[in-house]
């Protein structure tokens, strides 16, 4: 087995950081959603972005959601991931939106546009993760989704920003990389930036 050093030292460290985050009390999930959403909401990259992709959080991520009510979001469009099979596309998210949960019990929108939006039409993507490091690498769910989705994206198109988001305790000394892992521009934690 050629992938077993790489691949197991991925599932220790997928399980030992899902855990740190699903190991926070309730109080203390809601204040780490509030002070990242405090920090992403005075970045520059927040408010000069008007189409933004955020997450439904779940397992104990950090919650994007605050962002959604942000007095500086009000003429903001937001999307959400919608999963099919190995493929992950956005769809808007309108106030009042009913959601569904797909198979991994994630809320996505249940009425959408016929088509989704174009990679490069959003200007912001926050992007879930389980694990980082301060080189600003990503260990995501293991589905592959995003590295996929932003695969195609060439190396001088700056759009869309991508911005990890974590709690403090997901951080990892030093990250194994893939050849496929796409670079995340910033990544912020209730804590700071990286
Ligand atoms: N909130 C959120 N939405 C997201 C992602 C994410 O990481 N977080 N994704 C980022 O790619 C995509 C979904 N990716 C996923 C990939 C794998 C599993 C999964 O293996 N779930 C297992 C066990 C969950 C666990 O270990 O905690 C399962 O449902 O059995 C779930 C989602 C799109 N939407
Ligand atoms: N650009 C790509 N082309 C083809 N396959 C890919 C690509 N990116 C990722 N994959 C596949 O996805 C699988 C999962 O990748 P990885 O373990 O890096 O996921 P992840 O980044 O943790 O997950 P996610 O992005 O869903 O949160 C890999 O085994 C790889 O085969």
């Amino acid at each position: 087995m050629i992938s077993s050093d790489l691949e197991q030292s991925k599932r220790r460290i997928r399980a030992d950081k899902k855990r740190a985050r699903r190991q926070l009390a309730p109080s203390q999930q809601k204040r780490a959603s509030q002070q990242l959403c405090k920090r992403i909401a005075s970045s520059l990259t927040f408010i000069t972005a008007q189409r933004v992709a955020l997450y439904w959080p779940m397992g104990g991520e950090i919650s994007p959601l605050p962002l959604l009510k942000h007095p500086t979001a009000r003429h903001k469009q937001w999307y959400l991931p919608v999963i099919d099979g190995e493929n992950m596309q956005f769809f808007r998210l309108k106030p009042g939106d009913r959601l569904q949960h797909n198979p991994f019990g994630i809320a996505e929108p249940e009425h959408r546009q016929v088509l989704p939006i174009a990679g490069w039409q959003l200007d912001m993507v926050i992007v879930p993760l389980v694990a980082f490091d301060p080189q600003r690498n990503r260990l995501g769910m293991g589905g592959g989704f995003y590295d996929r989705y932003f695969a195609l994206r060439p190396g001088v198109i700056k759009r869309p920003i991508l911005m990890g988001v974590a709690h403090e305790c997901q951080r990892a000394e030093k990250l194994p990389l893939e050849p496929w892992d796409v670079p995340l521009q910033n990544i912020a934690t209730d804590q700071r930036w990286y």
